[in-house]
């Protein structure tokens, strides 16, 4: 019996000694991971996870160690370090570190999001310079997004003065702009049963996967096997199955449609089988395979809808939780543009309050509470630590917004911030809601230019107000954390 007991303690001290000391001991310092879980558990306490990043650069310096479950993850918490590392020396930063549930999801590694080497490289260069053909950050984006700007006055005029759904209003018209660029065509009236299935889909998605019954087994997997269905498994099975569904009948129906002999495309999945036509003919049958194509769609739709429509949503609230910004904005509006018209991407210069505004949400809104993951290519050293080749490294984006010796008073809505002492808009290189260095937001020069066009136009048109039950919540410390809040609010036309 004393014979266990002492080989007992002598494991549990083994495996202490592994897990407190010798796993770290050559990484930066950071805080003492948990068995199991690692630290991730101070990201839900309080969410979303922005204080304890902020908390811990604070106490380790702007380089330290996370642990996601056994593994290690270098953050990078200051945007000078960003500097130094994901931008000066971008080639050590550029892998994603590999996913196995993302993989079996996709069925092996396709997409622009979780790929890497050459034939990231490849389908990135392929998507930029074919959304540059379709018009990316030109006056032909900006037709198609001031069509979208239309159709969002036109819904909002029908309900001037009653309660309406605001967010849902902006999220069709930023679906409608992703699947023109990537299919062609906008859902239209014709076209709505398709659009709420998808919307369905993504809703349904979206509150599985971040149900706690989920969580916990994402993180102790064999717990599912005592849980109530659906487990992971099946959800990640039915929702793969109704979303490749919809890319592979779109992308089956463009193959019909196309003519493969006309230089003129009208979208990325035409100009895709093209391409991969052209490559089939040379012998290259798996860089543009049709299930890349199908991960493709998906990255830029799921990757192009939520985080725009989520800063919209989030816009929104932060206006009407500030008295005065509105009133700045629309005496900013009102001398400037003088007249009813639609605001165009020429006017923005002129207004340097409206983008003032449109920076702090971006700010505030700070949708990535933990940015995706990288891995160093090759052995480095960071801060005078040497890291290995297959690290995990993690550009902190949200603790940089959240810096307040560049943004004092980190979590009050000010726009002002980014005015200076002559009026003019000020560049602020910390503000980076789109990440930095080769990885950087493959989508930014569109959403940007959703962002000023919607926003502008929007508040050009209407005073917010809020509902009957109050503004929506700014409060992300409770369990909806950065998630999309529902709300209605009433507009009053201008103009
Ligand atoms: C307000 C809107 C948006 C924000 C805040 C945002 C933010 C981000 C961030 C933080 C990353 C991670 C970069 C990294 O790995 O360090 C990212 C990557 C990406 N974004 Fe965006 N994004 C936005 C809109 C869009 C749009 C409209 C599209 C699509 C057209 C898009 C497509 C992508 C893609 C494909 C990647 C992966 C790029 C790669 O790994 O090479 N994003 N975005």
């Amino acid at each position: 019996m004393i014979f266990i007991l002492v080989l007992l303690s002598t494991l549990l001290l083994i495996y202490l000694f592994h897990l407190l000391y010798w796993k770290r001991r050559n990484l930066p310092p950071g805080p003492t991971p948990l068995p199991k879980f690692g630290n991730w558990l101070s990201m839900v306490f309080p969410m979303p996870g922005y204080e304890c990043f902020r908390r811990w650069t604070k106490k380790y310096g702007d380089v330290y160690t996370f642990w996601l479950e056994s593994e290690p993850y270098i953050i990078i918490g200051s945007y000078e370090r960003m500097k130094e590392t994901f931008i000066r020396d971008g080639d050590t930063y550029v892998n994603k570190k590999f996913n196995e549930v993302i993989a079996s999801f996709r069925d092996g590694q396709y997409g622009v999001v979780d790929t890497n080497g050459e034939f990231w490289s490849t389908h990135r260069r392929f998507t930029l310079s074919n959304f540059r053909d379709l018009g990316f950050g030109k006056d032909l984006m900006q037709q198609k997004i001031l069509i979208e700007v239309q159709e969002i006055i036109r819904k909002f005029d029908e309900n001037v003065g009653e309660e309406q759904n605001v967010p849902k209003v902006f999220n069709k018209a930023v679906a409608n702009v992703i699947n023109q660029l990537i299919f062609g065509y906008r859902f239209d009236d014709e076209k709505e049963k398709e659009f709420q299935k998808l919307m369905d889909l993504l809703e349904y998605q979206q509150k599985a996967f971040t149900s706690w019954k989920i969580i916990v087994e994402c993180v102790v997997p064999f717990l599912s096997r005592f849980m109530p269905k659906p487990t992971v498994a099946d959800l990640i099975e039915e929702y793969k199955t109704s979303f490749y569904g919809f890319f592979n009948r779109q992308i089956e129906e463009h193959r019909l449609k196309i003519d493969f002999d006309s230089e003129e495309n009208e979208s990325y999945a035409e100009s895709y089988l093209k391409e991969q036509r052209k490559r089939e003919a040379d012998g290259d049958k798996e860089t543009f395979s049709t299930q890349q194509l199908s991960n493709m769609c998906m990255d830029l739709w799921l990757a192009g809808l939520g985080t725009t429509t989520l800063t919209l949503g989030w816009s929104m609230a932060y206006v009407m939780n500030t008295p005065g910004v509105q009133e700045k904005m629309h005496e900013e509006l009102d001398r400037v543009i003088e007249s009813d018209r639609l605001i165009s991407t020429s006017d923005k210069n002129d207004l340097p309050y409206m983008q003032a505004v449109i920076n702090e949400c971006q700010r505030c809104a700070n949708i990535v509470p933990i940015n995706l993951f990288h891995e160093t290519t090759r052995d480095t050293v960071i801060a005078g630590y040497p890291i290995e080749k297959g690290t995990g490294v993690i550009a902190q984006i949200s603790t940089v917004m959240l810096d307040e010796t560049i943004f004092p008073d980190p979590y009050k809505f000010n726009p002002d911030r980014f005015i200076d002492e002559h009026g003019k808009l000020k560049k602020v290189e910390e503000l980076c809601p789109f990440s930095v260095g080769k990885r950087q937001c493959l989508g930014e020069g569109l959403a940007r230019m959703e962002l000023f066009l919607m926003l502008a136009n929007f508040f050009h048109r209407y005073e917010i107000s809020p509902s009957s039950t109050g503004p929506p919540s700014i409060d992300k410390t409770q369990a909806l954390g950065v998630t999309p809040r529902e709300f209605d609010a009433v507009l009053t036309k201008r103009h």
